[in-house]
């Protein structure tokens, strides 16, 4: 399948209970129905619900073209990783995606890049893939945060390339300090930053694009223009007529600049 030219991916980190997911889902699944955008590949919609709740929302969009995924990955294939879930399972549950050291992760569990590296390389292993997310903590000029991105992105591949995998890769441009915000990062910081991540090169066989997240919600993808492509939502696609909104702006966008 072609790959969308707009991706709009859902995390709903640990906020909503089981039901809750559920419902929001099925409103998501209904969304991605009746809009044509969608239908037709053009827009991506991808949501990374809690582990348990993996296998009722496959249910949920297994007759829709949402794609859903993990919000974390194990780095070993499988044996005495005590919580941990594998990229095999995860596959076995029909996922498409692995979200892959996101800020909060780093933070909370001491993510290192060779366990990132390690989880980037077994879930291309497994057909999945990573979403993976990279932002400076600080907020300084955008060609500082490109260059820390570049350096963070080689060592994240360094493992899919030193084992010849192949496959596709969102690289969610996450700024830490535009995460859990009142708004995103400045429009002209994002388009300055994605223009430049877009350019970075990577190991043969492995494509790239690049979507942003920190704050982001309505408004945000029509102003950001060709510069990324699609957005990593947390809190703000949480009311699913927000959502559908941000939908409407991607399709506008679409036909306005592709
Ligand atoms: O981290 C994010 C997406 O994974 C962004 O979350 P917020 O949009 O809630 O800041």
């Amino acid at each position: 399948m072609a790959q969308p030219k707009v991706w709009l991916g859902v995390s709903l980190k640990m906020y909503f209970g089981y039901q809750q997911t559920l419902t929001w889902c099925r409103d998501v699944a209904a969304l991605a129905q009746r809009h044509p955008a969608i239908q037709q590949g053009d827009i991506g919609l991808f949501v990374l619900p809690a582990f348990p709740a993996i296998p009722a929302v496959a249910e949920i969009f297994a007759d829709t073209p949402v794609r859903f995924g993990a919000q974390d990955v194990c780095q070993a294939a499988n044996g005495a990783w005590t919580g941990e879930v594998s990229a095999s399972m995860l596959q076995e549950l029909r996922c498409s995606l692995a979200e892959i050291g996101h800020a909060e992760r780093r933070r909370h569990f001491h993510e290192d890049k060779n366990q990132i590296a390690a989880k980037v390389a077994m879930s291309l292993r497994h057909g999945l893939a990573p979403v993976l997310c990279i932002g400076e903590e600080q907020q300084g000029h955008p060609e500082q945060a490109i260059a820390l991105c570049a350096q963070q992105l080689a060592e994240a591949l360094a493992e899919a390339e030193h084992q010849g995998l192949q496959g596709s890769l969102l690289f969610a441009y996450e700024p830490q300090w535009a995460i859990g915000a009142p708004q995103p990062a400045p429009d002209s910081y994002i388009r300055a930053v994605c223009d430049g991540l877009r350019q970075l090169p990577t190991p043969q066989g492995i494509t790239l694009q690049v979507i942003y997240g920190g704050s982001a919600g309505p408004g945000l993808i029509q102003r950001l223009g060709g510069s990324v492509d699609g957005l990593f939502l947390g809190r703000f696609a949480h009311d699913p007529q927000a959502l559908a909104q941000i939908v409407d702006e991607a399709s506008v966008l679409l036909k306005e600049i592709r």
